[in-house]
């Protein structure tokens, strides 16, 4: 299987399970990810949801560019992008804490996923970045949407996205993108972060991301990640994008 989940003391973690491909996104890990999310809305026990990654090389490097290198229209983009960022959007509003244990890697769509939960707990070694400008389009699962929710400043949000380049662990922690930073263990790294948490009870925790998700609603969020979407699926049709992606796919025979 691409992906697992299980539930653990009241933390569910997902883990996406393809590490010789540098945990890349496929259809059946956006199937995972359907299927956690439902398992969170009908499993009162769940009181933090952990996103990770299989090894220590990546969390997760995006969108796989073997498998969705066959789309090359505008219309097949968007209909890739709009099911991943359908599903962001559902991960990012979802009732309880949301937790990426970043254990390596995180680019790409790999960041968009980190950056739609609620915090971002960064393996010291870990590099992360929205580097789709390498490949001449911009974020596509609703990840530049939630980069400029997060509080950071303005200028970090938008230099991190304009960039394009995977920053060190110590850089994500200094603008803010990074909650902590970790060495060693994942684990003890993660329940040291929810030692405190553990100690409230669920109700509140909830109530508090309702704050968040109420605002989200009435500014209708999900409107700006569809045009996140339609601004990406346009410059997926490009001459550049595709060369950048069979330059990398070349690299990597
Ligand atoms: C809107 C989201 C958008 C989308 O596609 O929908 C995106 O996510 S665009 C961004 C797509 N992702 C990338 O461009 C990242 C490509 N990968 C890398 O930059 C590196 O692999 C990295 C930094 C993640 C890890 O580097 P490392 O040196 O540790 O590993 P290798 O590069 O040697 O890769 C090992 C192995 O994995 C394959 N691989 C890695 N990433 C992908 C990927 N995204 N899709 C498919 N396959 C991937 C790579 O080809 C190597 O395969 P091998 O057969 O061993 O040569």
């Amino acid at each position: 299987m691409a992906y697992h989940f299980q539930e653990q003391d009241g933390v569910l973690t997902f883990t996406i399970d393809r590490p010789e491909r540098r945990n890349a996104i496929n259809d059946e890990v956006m199937e995972g990810f359907k299927k956690v999310i439902t398992y969170v809305h009908d499993h009162d026990t769940v009181r933090f949801l952990v996103i990770t990654g299989a090894g220590n090389h990546a969390f997760c490097s995006g969108g796989d560019l073997a498998e969705f290198h066959s789309l090359t229209t505008e219309k097949q983009a968007f209909g890739m992008l709009s099911k991943m960022a359908k599903i962001l959007y559902d991960l990012a509003t979802l009732p309880v804490p949301t937790i990426a244990l970043v254990n390596g890697a995180a680019v790409g769509g790999g960041c968009e996923i980190a950056t739609a939960c609620d915090f971002r707990l960064v393996a010291s070694e870990a590099k992360c970045g929205f580097i789709q400008g390498t490949l001449a389009i911009t974020s596509g699962w609703g990840g530049g949407t939630y980069l400029f929710e997060r509080g950071l400043r303005h200028d970090r949000a938008l230099k991190m996205l304009v960039d394009a380049k995977a920053y060190p662990a110590g850089l994500l922690y200094e603008i803010g993108w990074a909650m902590r930073v970790f060495e060693g263990d994942k684990e003890a790294a993660l329940e040291a972060f929810i030692e405190d948490m553990r100690k409230v009870h669920p109700s509140v925790h909830k109530a508090y991301k309702e704050m968040e998700l109420r605002k989200w609603r009435e500014m209708e969020l999900f409107d700006r990640v569809m045009e996140e979407v339609h601004t990406c699926a346009k410059l997926w049709e490009s001459d550049a994008h595709h060369e950048a992606v069979n330059r990398f796919l070349s690299k990597s025979k």
